[in-house]
């Protein structure tokens, strides 16, 4: 007997960022702009005498979800459900830290604010190197635009209603890239001079980081020529081996190098879906 709860936290696209070292892991993150998704973790918990985690992706490496029952200090039964690949720059590892944190402070009644849980979430994506400015984007829906590093650093969401199409070839290391001086070194210098006022310019700034931050694997070149020639803006998925492309037509262009996937802009950040005693 005990409650139990379902919640689900947004991905989030990053189109360009670049790292920010305060004197903690709060000061510390990244400036940059992505777009938080519709699709993103959902996480049902409940109370248990000991901790047992499943995962949808199958995945045994559990370490992210026992780091946030350990730092509350509860023991819970979890499932995991992720709507698209781990490591592949869609913000999973935060998505999956909100959606937990959220879950637990519902099921163990911690009285945790929003904020309280996105400082937890950031907490542990900087401290372990699996993201950097997932976290504060994830906290709300949009096409986030973020000037300071940690949670409060967004300083404008719109939310654009263009249907976003993304193909992925699968992941990249966000730790060794993140915590590599010379790659943050290009990655600093490739970043965008022009805040973004609209989805054509975030596109605009997207498309040149990527050209110039030395993170673009070779197998996406073909793909963003091809959404070149038919007029559809692209831009690659940081970080990970994909990219995503907007409009309908996307669809058909990303269809020659693999199996599309339908994205919207998300109009909020973490939810409760459910909420029982059992
Ligand atoms: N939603 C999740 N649920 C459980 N573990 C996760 C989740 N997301 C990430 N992880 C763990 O964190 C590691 C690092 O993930 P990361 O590459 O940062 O993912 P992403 O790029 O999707 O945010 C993964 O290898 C996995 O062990
Ligand atoms: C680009 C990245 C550093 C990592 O993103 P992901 O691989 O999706 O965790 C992100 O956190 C950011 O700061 O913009």
């Amino acid at each position: 007997m005990g409650r139990s709860c379902i919640t689900f936290a947004p991905g989030h696209i990053s189109g360009y960022f670049k790292r920010i070292d305060g004197i903690s892991a709060q000061t510390t993150g990244s400036l940059g702009a992505g777009i938080v998704i519709d699709k993103g973790v959902t996480v049902e918990m409940r109370e248990a005498s000991e901790i047992r985690i499943e995962i949808s992706d199958g995945s045994m490496d559990d370490w992210l979800i026992r780091e946030v029952l350990s730092s509350l200090d509860v023991t819970a039964e979890v499932r995991v459900m992720v709507d698209l690949p781990i490591g592949a720059g869609f913000g999973m590892s935060a998505a999956g830290l909100l959606a937990a944190y959220s879950a637990a402070n519902c099921v163990f009644q911690l009285g945790m604010t929003p904020a309280d849980i996105a400082a937890a979430a950031h907490e542990v994506e900087v401290s372990h190197g699996t993201g950097l400015g997932d976290v504060a984007a994830a906290t709300g829906g949009g096409l986030v635009v973020r000037t300071h590093p940690g949670i409060s650093g967004v300083t404008s969401r719109f939310y654009p209603d263009e249907v976003f199409w993304t193909i992925s070839f699968g992941g990249i290391s966000t730790h060794d890239v993140i915590t590599s001086h010379e790659k943050m070194q290009q990655v600093t210098a490739a970043f965008p001079e022009r805040e973004p006022a609209s989805l054509a310019e975030f596109m605009e700034n997207s498309l040149s980081f990527t050209e110039k931050s030395g993170l673009l694997p070779p197998d996406l070149l073909p793909v963003l020529a091809a959404c070149k020639a038919a007029g559809v803006p692209a831009s690659m998925t940081m970080l990970g081996n994909g990219v995503f492309a907007v409009g309908p037509a996307a669809e058909n262009v990303l269809k020659q190098f693999g199996e599309p996937i339908l994205l919207h802009v998300s109009r909020s950040g973490p939810v409760i879906l459910e909420e029982n005693y059992v």
